[in-house]
């Protein structure tokens, strides 16, 4: 197994402001929050994914569509990419969805200017009206590395320092 990744938390400030634009908390909450995070981790030796952690309790009605601050930020090799899914299980029981399909992490995304703060965008699809409760701590989501290859006649050269659709708005 090739090791070529690691992860860290954003520091406190980048957690702070990632929770100002996704949901209204206390500086005492988001203090409290900010201290229990965990980083993520795969539950057994053989699993490709490793399971990302709410940072706080949330509940998403059908429907309903939430932003999550994951308080995380993901190192990786250049050639490497991490993507992200729904948990399965949250997948089968509440149709739990990632507003993007697929989360796509890109290696230098770590050194943008949001310290590379990995955000999931999460709605609860359910076609039988089931209501989602997790709890803080509760794995939500998963992360799994991939290599992959690019063109032979390839020459970009742009550096990122944004988030999500910064690279288009640097080049219009
Ligand atoms: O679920 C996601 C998807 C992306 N990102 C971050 C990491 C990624 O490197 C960056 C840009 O994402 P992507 O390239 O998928 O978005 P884009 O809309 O194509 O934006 P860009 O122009 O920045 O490439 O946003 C997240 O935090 N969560």
């Amino acid at each position: 197994m090739k090791r070529i990744a690691h992860f860290n938390l954003v520091s406190y400030e980048q957690f702070q402001e990632g929770c100002k634009t996704a949901a209204a908390l206390s500086e005492e909450q988001i203090q409290t929050y900010y201290q229990q995070l965990k980083k993520p981790k795969r539950a057994t030796a053989g699993s490709a994914g490793y399971d990302f952690y709410l940072p706080y309790d949330i509940t998403l009605k059908p429907q309903d569509t939430l932003l999550i601050p994951t308080g995380i930020r993901a190192y990786m090799e250049n050639g490497w990419v991490l993507q992200l899914y729904p948990r399965s299980s949250l997948g089968f029981r509440y149709r739990m969805q990632l507003n993007n399909t697929v989360g796509v992490i890109d290696a230098d995304y770590f050194f943008a200017d949001n310290e590379g703060h990995i955000f999931a965008k999460i709605t609860n699809a359910s076609l039988d009206g089931k209501t989602l409760h997790l709890k803080q701590g509760d794995a939500f989501m998963q992360g799994v590395f991939l290599p992959f290859g690019i063109c032979d006649d390839d020459d970009a050269s742009a550096v990122r320092t944004g988030g999500f659709g910064s690279t288009s708005k640097q080049s219009s």
